[in-house]
């Protein structure tokens, strides 16, 4: 049984694993890589880049048919799974190789298997011992497990975009991120869509206004939506359907597919943390201000299985990154991350986005605020580009002028939210973001009417 030595071992290779891997080594020390699974992590192989080549499809024929008796007179127009499984392969499929490389020429080692801690100071790949002065955990996230009976039969993110064929009829288990934005490009492919949802509301992290008007206008493109339903179980009969059986229901939904979009965790089940003396949770591996396990001072982690409080998203992987490459050789600990206002965007068709407080949240911590909302859906902007729905509400201290929270649906929410974000992080008030001459026509530019 081999054994070495490293000054730097890196668990996971995604967005925040990989970046501190990387920097780390061009800064002179030894640095070990491990990924069980192909190198990449989520966001590029399975999750953000390969969705959107999805989404993109589903926008597009959207556009399509909207657009159809007026911007084009043919909307014939329909997605091939498995031309767009392929095209999806050729943004994906390079990645593990290239990243991998790339990696070796930076001089870092890699390692491939699951890792797990044998004491505080050591980890164990497959049978190899890698004994390090640092490690950083970057192991991501994964599905919750669901404890229905029948839930082998539920189909996971990361195999949903492995599909060559979609069914006649697809149910999407939550109405969170990943059920909305699968199923709207399922159902602009035109398969029947059922989501189950076992709160009142979908898409919980959003403005409550905005996602009613966007879960009406998914009604209208054939979504039907299961609220606070209970799934007690998923039944395969002989024909490959599948049932699934709800509480309260006596008929069961059949479909070809069921998809899972219930939440993910912190993917640190595997890592044996106890044997480093690692604390950790149910929301992940305990960190402090400088990303740094309190109970095992040689332990960083960063991402979606750190418990840093915040969502879990690729900026925010980043950031936790680059704290953790400052902090992880450095004789004080001195750098906290700044994640300023994070930026939330759901690729519905159209997207909703968020940043900053909810209108909840700025009734109960303000007493000068002013709520500026309104369907936008009949703006000259929107309706050129065939009509579909859209609206914002922005939420402003009357008194000071700050901008406290935005939130926005329709075309180009996605990249209008960003805005808001620089707006915030610079403390640049509604007034200064109104007297800012954008781009004409644009939709940035209607932030000045909003405001
Ligand atoms: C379908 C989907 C769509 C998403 N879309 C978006 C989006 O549009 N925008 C956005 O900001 N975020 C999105 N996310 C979230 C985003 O992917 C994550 O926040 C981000 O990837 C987290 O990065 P990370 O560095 O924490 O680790 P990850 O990218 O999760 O990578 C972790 C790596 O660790 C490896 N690993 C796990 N356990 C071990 C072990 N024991 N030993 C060795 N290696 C291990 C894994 O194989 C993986 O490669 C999406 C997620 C999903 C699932
Ligand atoms: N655009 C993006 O940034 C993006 C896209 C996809 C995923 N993500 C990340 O991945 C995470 C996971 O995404 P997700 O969509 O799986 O989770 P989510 O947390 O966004 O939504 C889960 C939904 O499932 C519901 N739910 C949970 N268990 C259920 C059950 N048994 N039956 C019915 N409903 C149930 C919840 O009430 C919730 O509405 C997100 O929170 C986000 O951090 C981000």
């Amino acid at each position: 049984m081999s054994s070495e030595h490293f000054d730097l071992v890196v668990l996971g290779t995604g967005p925040s694993g990989g970046t501190v891997a990387t920097k780390i080594a061009k800064a002179g020390k030894r640095v070990a890589l491990v990924d069980s699974r192909t190198f990449g992590g989520v966001c590029a192989l399975r999750g953000c880049n390969p969705k959107k080549v999805y989404v993109n499809a589903g926008q597009l024929v959207d556009q399509i048919h909207r657009g159809d008796g007026k911007l084009i007179s043919d909307a014939s127009v329909k997605i091939d799974w498995k031309q767009l499984h392929a095209f999806k392969m050729e943004f994906t499929q390079p990645v593990a190789e290239k990243k991998e490389q790339s990696f070796q020429e930076d001089g870092i080692e890699t390692f491939h298997g699951v890792a797990r801690f044998v004491s505080p100071d050591t980890i164990d790949v497959v049978g190899t011992k890698l004994t390090a002065d640092r490690f950083l955990i970057g192991t991501g996230g994964r599905p919750r497990e669901l404890s229905f009976d029948g839930a082998e039969h539920v189909t996971r993110s990361d195999e949903f975009l492995e599909l060559e064929s979609m069914p006649e009829h697809v149910v999407f288990i939550g109405g969170g991120y990943i059920s909305m934005e699968f199923a709207g490009v399922v159902a602009r492919a035109g398969s029947r869509v059922t989501v189950i949802e076992m709160n009142n509301q979908i898409l919980s992290g959003f403005d409550p206004d905005l996602v009613n008007q966007l879960t009406d206008s998914l009604r209208e493109h054939g979504i039907r939506f299961q609220m606070n339903a209970e799934i007690i179980g998923i039944d395969k009969s002989a024909d490959g359907h599948l049932q699934v059986h709800l509480a309260n229901e006596q008929s069961p939904i059949v479909c070809g597919l069921v998809v899972h979009g219930a939440g993910r965790v912190p993917n640190i089940d595997e890592l044996c943390l106890s044997q480093g003396e690692i604390e950790h949770g149910e929301k992940g591996i305990a960190v402090n201000q400088f990303m740094q396990n309190p109970t095992n001072p040689r332990v960083f982690a960063t991402g979606d299985c750190a418990d840093n409080g915040m969502p879990r998203l690729t900026p925010v992987a980043n950031e936790d990154a680059r704290i953790a490459a400052k902090n992880l050789f450095s004789e004080t600990l001195e750098r906290t991350p700044d994640y300023g206002q994070v930026p939330k965007v759901a690729f519905t068709i159209p997207s909703i986005a968020s940043v900053g407080l909810s209108e909840e949240a700025a009734r109960d911590s303000n007493d000068n605020l002013t709520v500026l909302s309104d369907d936008i859906s009949s703006w000259g902007s929107v309706r050129k580009t065939g009509p579909t729905v859209a609206g914002y509400k922005i939420l402003i201290d009357s008194k000071t002028d700050a901008i406290l929270g935005a939130h926005l649906l329709g075309p180009s929410a996605e990249e209008t939210i960003s805005l808001f974000a620089l707006a915030m992080k610079f403390n640049l008030t509604a007034t200064d973001m109104k007297s800012t001459l954008f781009a004409f026509p644009t939709f940035a530019s209607d932030v000045r009417s909003m405001l």
